[in-house]
């Protein structure tokens, strides 16, 4: 009835009533509204849900109850996952923002495949969580669906090729020596000098290490990625390592409020009402897109130069092969623009460093806590090559193949995978197989959980020991490990199918050349901090 009184008076208005009157419409719209969503929230969507046929665990909360903290948290959800596993088997419902809000969470290898090996077109990652990284780097690879995403995969593919990745092994190396030496120096002053920023210890000091291998990170994916000298182990003052630093811990924080929730449904509200965190992120990505756009155009012009001398393929960082591989003749179908080129700048920055520093942190702590781990690993190494002074490229290609420091890395990568898991939506209603040979049925819009911890600790793959760090094991693995299908590495940690991770190979290598050079140089012990105190050999 109100409508119908309303609509009417809309003809007539004078000014006045017409505002009274399209403030009634609007109160009457938003009603209208809110019911609407209120129907589809709480009746329909739980009665078209298949998954409620699934076990699961009991909802944890009449309306807005959710089993989200436990299994988000990395503090707690190894063994939330293993719990719940064991409870309900490999494929289960669970509630996400309600009862309403009913959820796949799989363990199951077969499941996975389909839904990650279909992720482009039937599975893509939510538009929330895209939109979410995408206002701070752009529509890269990381964000891209769909054709985009294959388009852009196909071009930056050759760059993370065997071939051009051991190009890029001596920078690894020459950085990784960096490190060595600035550590070496920092504990030598310490032990001269009678004061000093970092605390020291016995015969040591302790050392923020997060911070030393988050630089290292940053500076090889800079010359690495785009021939870029970030130098941020020398100092930490450079223009674009400064802007994006700031740009991702703004980034990380804001992700979480409830004012980033808002924006992600209503983006004008960023516009129209900024703050101090939105306007440092739009300061920090206009710095980002005027050197990146710098830097896509000195490489260009690079290649352009090459190409008329006659010396095509002399760039081998990440972006210059992308470019190359842009404007060869055979991927004219599938070009990038120089938009796109740019947000792979951010990209690279965005996956390439947090990733590596983060997994070289756990492999640090993993072996503070396993000092005979630590031992082996140093005896493994220095048995190899001659000295650990400098690296030959005889002793860098020796240490590549060194079974024990692959074992560690790979152990310490399946317990504490640096991403711990992912999130897909259906696209429509689909079934999905299982590896007992039942379906899921799943319907439009539901979220799918792939927790990649969880995967790689399952205790009737990996055996009842599956929780404990033991690098041996990589030397007889179990046979239901190795038969799982499509695994990188034999790992979930990298994720399988069209959007796993193409650099995988760049971080196995990144991290064995740090840990080759750090490990037989210090003895690192648990501080009493918590962060890693480090000591001379
Ligand atoms: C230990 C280090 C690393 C780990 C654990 C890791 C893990 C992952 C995972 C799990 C994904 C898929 C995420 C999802 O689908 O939700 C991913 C994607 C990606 N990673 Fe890595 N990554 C690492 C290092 C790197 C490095 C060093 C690079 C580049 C130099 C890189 C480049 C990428 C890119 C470009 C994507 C997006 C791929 C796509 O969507 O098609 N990653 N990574």
């Amino acid at each position: 009835m109100p409508l119908f009184a309303v609509l009417p008076s809309l003809q007539v208005a004078s000014v006045g009533s017409f505002v009274l009157s399209s403030t009634k419409i609007l109160g009457v719209g938003s009603w209208i509204f809110a019911a609407f969503w209120l129907f589809r929230l709480f009746v329909y969507w739980p009665w078209r849900s298949r998954l409620t046929r699934l076990p699961g665990p009991p909802p944890a909360g009449k309306v807005f109850g959710t089993h989200l903290p436990g299994l988000m948290d990395p503090r707690v959800s190894p063994r939330r996952h293993e719990e719940l596993r064991q409870q309900y088997g490999l494929n289960m419902r669970i509630h996400g923002m309600g009862y309403f809000d009913e959820r796949f969470l799989t363990f199951d290898p077969v499941a996975i495949n389909y839904i990650l090996g279909r992720a482009a077109d039937l599975f893509p990652k939510p538009w929330q969580s895209r939109s979410l990284v995408s206002r701070l780097v752009g529509d890269g690879l990381f964000v891209a669906e769909g054709e985009q995403h294959r388009r852009q995969r196909k071009i930056i593919s050759p760059a993370f090729s065997n071939h051009s990745l051991r190009a890029l092994q001596p920078v690894f190396f020459t950085k990784a020596i960096e490190l060595r030496d600035t550590l070496s120096k920092l504990v030598q002053n310490a032990a001269t000098s009678s004061s000093d920023e970092n605390e020291k210890v016995d015969n040591g000091l302790v050392v923020d290490m997060n911070n030393w291998l988050w630089r290292t990170t940053f500076d090889i994916i800079g010359l690495a990625g785009f021939s870029y000298s970030f130098d941020s182990l020398k100092n930490e003052e450079n223009e674009l390592y400064v802007a994006y630093r700031d740009m991702l811990t703004i980034g990380v924080k804001y992700g979480f409020t409830l004012r980033s929730m808002l924006e992600i449904w209503f983006p004008w509200i960023g516009r129209v009402f900024p703050n101090d965190d939105s306007n440092a992120i739009k300061k920090s990505k206009e710095i980002v897109s005027r050197i990146g756009t710098e830097i896509v155009k000195q490489q260009k012009a690079a290649i352009v130069q090459d190409k008329m001398l006659g010396e095509s393929g002399k760039g081998r960082d990440i972006l210059s092969l992308l470019i190359g591989a842009n404007m060869a003749e055979f991927s004219a179908q599938y070009q990038l623009s120089d938009e796109e080129l740019l947000t792979q700048i951010s990209t690279l920055l965005f996956v390439g460093s947090d990733t590596t520093s983060i997994a070289l942190a756990w492999i640090l702590h993993l072996l503070t806590m396993n000092p005979d781990v630590q031992q082996k690993l140093r005896e493994a190494i220095t048995s190899k090559i001659p000295s650990t002074d400098s690296f030959s490229v005889t002793d860098q290609n020796a240490i590549m193949s060194i079974p024990y420091l692959d074992h560690v890395i790979k152990e310490a990568l399946r317990l504490i995978p640096p991403l711990h898991s992912t999130l897909r939506v259906a696209a429509k209603d689909d079934r999905i197989p299982t590896s007992d040979g039942t379906e899921v049925l799943i319907r439009a819009g539901q979220f799918v959980h792939i927790a990649f911890e969880g995967f790689n600790t399952r205790k009737d793959v990996w055996g009842e020991d599956a929780f404990e760090f033991k690098p041996e094991r990589w030397a007889n693995l179990p046979t239901a490990a190795k038969e799982a299908p499509g695994l990188v590495l034999g790992l979930m940690t990298f994720s399988l199918g069209p959007h796993s991770c193409p650099g995988y190979q760049f971080a196995m290598l990144e991290i064995k050349a740090l840990l080759s050079a750090l490990i037989p140089a210090f003895t690192f012990e648990k501080s009493p901090k918590d962060t890693i105190k480090m000591g001379n050999m």
